[in-house]
C-alpha cells in the first residue's frame, strides 16, 4: 500500500549534522527530493534554518529559538521573553559567569526570544541565576538555552500545523535532546538518533540504531518505502 509522504519536523544540530556539528551533505539529497512540507525545527535563531531552508530549496517554514519564533506561510510570530532572558544574562555576568560565545555574539545577535549560552559555562551558576528570574534552562548538548518556560518546539508545531491546515499528528519529527521532547509529543511519530540524550530518547517512540544523519537518513528511507 502506497501511502501519503508524510510532513516532518526535524531537530538540525545532532540530527541533520554529523558528530563535528558540520552539515551532513546528504541532507540535501533527501530533504530536496521530500514530497511534503519539511519544518526545521531548532534551537537556532531564526537566520539560520531561514537561510538553510532557503539553500535547500523548501518553502519556508521553520521553528526557531524552541518554539520563540515560528514562520509559516509567509507569516511569522514571536513568543519568549528576551528583555527578561538578558536580565538573567547579564546577572549571571554580573556575578562572574562567562557566556562564552567570544566578541562578536553570532549565536545571540539575531536571537529575539531567549540567550543561549555556552556550554562551557557555570551551569549551576546559571541554572540558580535563570531561576530567579522565573525561566527555564535547556541543555541542547550544544548550548544551554535561557528561555521562558512554556515556550517550546512542541508549541511551535502545533502552531505550523494550524496554519497550514494540518493536524500536528500528521507529522513526523527526529530529534536528539531534550528540547525535541515537546516536538515528539505533539507530532504522530517519533525518532530518536542514536546519539540522542536520555530526555530525547525516552520520550521518541523509536530510538533508532544510526547516529547523526545516518539514523535520520534510515528513517526517512523508511518512511519514503511506506
Ligand atoms: O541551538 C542549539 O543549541 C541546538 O539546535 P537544535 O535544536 O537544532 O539541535
Ligand atoms: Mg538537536
Amino acid at each position: 500500500m502506497t501511502t501519503e509522504t508524510p510532513p516532518l519536523a526535524l531537530d538540525i544540530d545532532g540530527t541533520l549534522t554529523d558528530g563535528m556539528g558540520r552539515l551532513d551533505p546528504r541532507a540535501f539529497e533527501y530533504l530536496q527530493a521530500w514530497d511534503a512540507t519539511v519544518v526545521l525545527a531548532t534551537g537556532k535563531a531564526f537566520p539560520y534554518p531561514v537561510s538553510l531552508s532557503h539553500y535547500l530549496g523548501l518553502e519556508l517554514t521553520v521553528i526557531a529559538e524552541n518554539g520563540g519564533v515560528v514562520l509559516a506561510d509567509d507569516t511569522v510570530s514571536y513568543q519568549g521573553d528576551r528583555e527578561r532572558a538578558q536580565a538573567a544574562a547579564d546577572a549571571f555576568v554580573d556575578r562572574g559567569g562567562d557566556i562564552g560565545w567570544g566578541s562578536f555574539d553570532a549565536i545571540n545577535e539575531w536571537r529575539r526570544t531567549e540567550i543561549a549560552v555556552n556550554r562551557s559555562a557555570d551551569e549551576e551558576l546559571l541554572r540558580s541565576v535563570a531561576a530567579e528570574f522565573d525561566l527555564e534552562v535547556f541543555d541542547t548538548g550544544y548550548a544551554y538555552h535561557v528561555k521562558t518556560p512554556g515556550v517550546e518546539k512542541g508549541t511551535g508545531l502545533k502552531a505550523v500545523a494550524e496554519t497550514l491546515g494540518r493536524d500536528p499528528r500528521d507529522f513526523v519529527a527526529i530529534g536528539d535532546s531534550e528540547n525535541d521532547v515537546s516536538t515528539f509529543d505533539v507530532a504522530g511519530r517519533s525518532f530518536a538518533v542514536a546519539n540522542a540524550d536520555a530526555a530525547a530518547k525516552e520520550a521518541a517512540d523509536v530510538v533508532v540504531e544510526g547516529s547523526y544523519f545516518d539514523g535520520t537518513a534510515a528513517v526517512l528511507e523508511s518512511l519514503a518505502g511506506e
